[in-house]
């Protein structure tokens, strides 16, 4: 594939999208929720996008919306509009819903749980199918595995100050993932038990006075 997943930093991205149908408005309703500055053109643009601070323009602005954006989003149903700002799009990020290939952003399906994001992307082989994937592995990320993250992310900052060395500070770490009692405490939702329970266990094993 000649694609890669990557993160992209939306918080202030300028993004113009052309259109205002199905598509742009998942594209604008994505990138407004993730910090983005959105502008769309179009003919008309749903209240929900207004309330969340999109700006709607007409389309005879798209050339100079396109020299405001940061990332330009094609998803109009008009093909003639939809080559041209591409076509003088070229020096910007380009999302193309119509011709994937000919833009260089694919937008995945993702979802997160808690502090974890995850994306499907079939190589536009199949949308239909990268939802239905979506929704299965939705269903077999547990809440223990959630919790297991917030006690990593605690663990690993206590560890940081205690253990110089990334080796053994992984070696901890999975200590901490594979002690029993530690499972039995998130399985039965005592987070804070459990992370004083880490607590004490890091303070004994690197009591530095
Ligand atoms: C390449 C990609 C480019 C991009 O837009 O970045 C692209 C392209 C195209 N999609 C088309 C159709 C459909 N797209 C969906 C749904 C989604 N499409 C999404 C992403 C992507 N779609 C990117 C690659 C994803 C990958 O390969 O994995 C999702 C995952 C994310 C999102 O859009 O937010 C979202 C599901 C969100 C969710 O629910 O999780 C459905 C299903 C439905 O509507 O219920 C259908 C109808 C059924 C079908 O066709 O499968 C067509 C028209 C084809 C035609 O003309 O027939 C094109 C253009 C083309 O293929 O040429
Ligand atoms: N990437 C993706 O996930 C998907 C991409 N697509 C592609 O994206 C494009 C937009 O799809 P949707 O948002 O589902 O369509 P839609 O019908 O919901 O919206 C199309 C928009 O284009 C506008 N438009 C302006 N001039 C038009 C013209 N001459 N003909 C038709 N529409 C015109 C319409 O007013 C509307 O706002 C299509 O080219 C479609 O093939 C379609 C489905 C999913």
């Amino acid at each position: 594939m000649d694609w890669t997943a990557l993160y992209l930093k939306t918080s202030g991205l300028k993004v113009f999208i052309l259109g205002t149908g199905e598509v742009a408005t998942r594209r604008a309703n994505r990138f407004l929720d993730h910090g983005a500055i959105v502008r769309m053109a179009g003919s008309s643009m749903d209240d929900d996008l207004k309330g969340k601070g999109a700006f709607l323009h007409s389309t005879d602005e798209a050339d100079e919306l396109v020299k405001w954006a940061d990332l330009v989003v094609v998803a109009s149903g008009d093909k003639e509009l939809c080559d041209h700002v591409s076509r003088i799009s070229e020096d910007k990020l380009v999302n193309r819903a119509d011709l994937p290939y000919d833009g260089d952003i694919i937008v995945p399906t993702s979802f997160s749980i808690g502090d974890v994001e995850i994306s499907i992307f079939t190589g536009g082989k199949s949308p239909l199918m990268a939802r239905q994937l979506r929704k299965k592995i939705q269903a077999i990320i547990t809440e223990e595995d959630i919790a297991e993250i917030e006690l990593q992310d605690y663990s690993r900052s206590l560890l940081k100050e205690k253990l110089p060395d990334q080796k053994d500070r992984r070696d901890y770490l999975y200590k901490i993932f594979e002690d029993e009692d530690i499972k039995e405490l998130i399985k039965s939702g005592e987070i804070d038990r459990a992370k004083a329970v880490i607590y004490e266990s890091i303070e004994r094993d690197f009591d530095d006075t």
